[in-house]
């Protein structure tokens, strides 16, 4: 039987209704959106088991309103939002820019507190339901996933040290921009609506303060030791920190900012990602890179650019 393009509605992670597209065919329907990218978009259902990408997802009807279904329904939702961010805002075909297919599968292990891009799709865990709730709940965290994809086809930050602090950060970076282009309780945390549902008011990470979740927000205070190849997570607190100083302007170790908006602070990132960084870049080269970017954006005396080498002064980065 041939397969025709619908619309289901789902309820996600948190309980909210979101319109989903998806295929029907013969007497099922699938989370298969094939109104975005050329490759068609993917959601599947891993069972609680560590082989991917799992079944894709099927369904007797157009109404997934289980609490098994929530997963699927937001990693689907918000990886179609995605696509739509870096279609709109940057004329980007996909993680690809050649409309290449997106997959996700959730239902990832048992009780698994993590997520992840594995070279070829994104990956949801359920959490154990203390640390984490399914975290394709959280729509900076898909996108931080998918943008890791982006990276990947881009500058292709290799993932340790100094450079995969960058790739990290840029993932912090668009994750907390397409949260805002999304505009429900958007801020500069990182997974707080899959984190702790016990606790309110924390996150897994802050790009406004990121000493508050134990991260670095200056070079002088980098981690330099091995594990989590090399403080990936950790030393993008300060990249997070330039990046919160340029949209939002503040003060950071003497060093006075002023902010431009998300709006530049996207354009600044997205060029310097794709057009200068490569996959070795340092710091120093990332702070390079963005001063680039945003002279070609906004001319070489612009504010913009002062900003920006305000912004890297404030981190301590040269
Ligand atoms: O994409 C990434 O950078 C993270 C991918 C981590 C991973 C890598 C390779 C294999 C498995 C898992 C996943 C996320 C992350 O930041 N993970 C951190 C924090 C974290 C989540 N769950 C954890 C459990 C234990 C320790 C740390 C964590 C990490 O893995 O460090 C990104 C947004 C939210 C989850
Ligand atoms: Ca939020
Ligand atoms: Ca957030
Ligand atoms: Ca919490
Ligand atoms: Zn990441």
């Amino acid at each position: 039987a041939s397969s025709t393009n619908t619309t289901g509605t789902g309820v996600g992670v948190l309980g909210d209704t979101k319109t989903l597209n998806m295929t029907q065919s013969g007497s099922s329907y699938y989370l298969q959106d094939n109104t975005r990218a050329q490759g068609g978009i993917f959601t599947y259902d891993a069972a609680n088991r560590q082989r991917l990408a799992g079944t894709l997802w099927t369904s007797p009807d157009n109404l997934l309103n289980s609490t098994y279904d929530g997963a699927a329904v937001d990693a689907h939702y918000f990886a179609g939002l995605t696509f739509d961010y870096y279609k709109n805002v940057f004329n980007r075909n996909s993680y690809d820019n050649k409309g290449g297919a997106l997959k996700s599968s959730v239902h990832y292990g048992r009780n698994y507190n993590n997520a992840f891009w594995n070279g070829t799709q994104m990956v949801y865990g359920d959490g154990d339901g203390t640390t984490f709730i399914p975290l394709s709940g959280g729509i900076d965290v898909v996108a931080h996933e998918l943008t890791h994809a982006v990276t990947e086809t881009s500058s292709n930050l290799t993932y340790q040290n100094e450079s995969g602090a960058l790739n990290e950060a840029i993932s912090d970076i668009f994750g907390t921009l397409i949260e805002f282009y999304n505009n429900k309780n958007p801020d500069y945390e990182i997974g707080e609506d899959i984190y702790t549902p016990k606790i309110a008011g924390d996150a897994l990470r802050s790009m406004s303060n990121p000493t508050k979740y134990g991260d670095p927000d200056n070079y002088a205070n980098r981690y330099t030791g091995t594990s989590d190849n090399g403080g990936v997570h950790t030393n993008s607190g300060i990249i997070n920190k330039a990046a919160y100083l340029i949209a939002q302007g503040g003060t950071a170790y003497g060093v006075t900012v002023t902010g431009i908006g998300n709006d530049k602070l996207a354009q600044i990132f997205y060029r310097a990602n794709t057009v200068y960084l490569t996959a070795s870049s340092t710091f120093s080269q990332a702070r390079a890179a963005c001063v680039k970017a945003a002279s070609d954006l906004f001319g070489t005396s612009s504010a913009e650019v002062t900003t920006v080498n305000k912004a890297f002064d404030g981190v301590g980065i040269k």
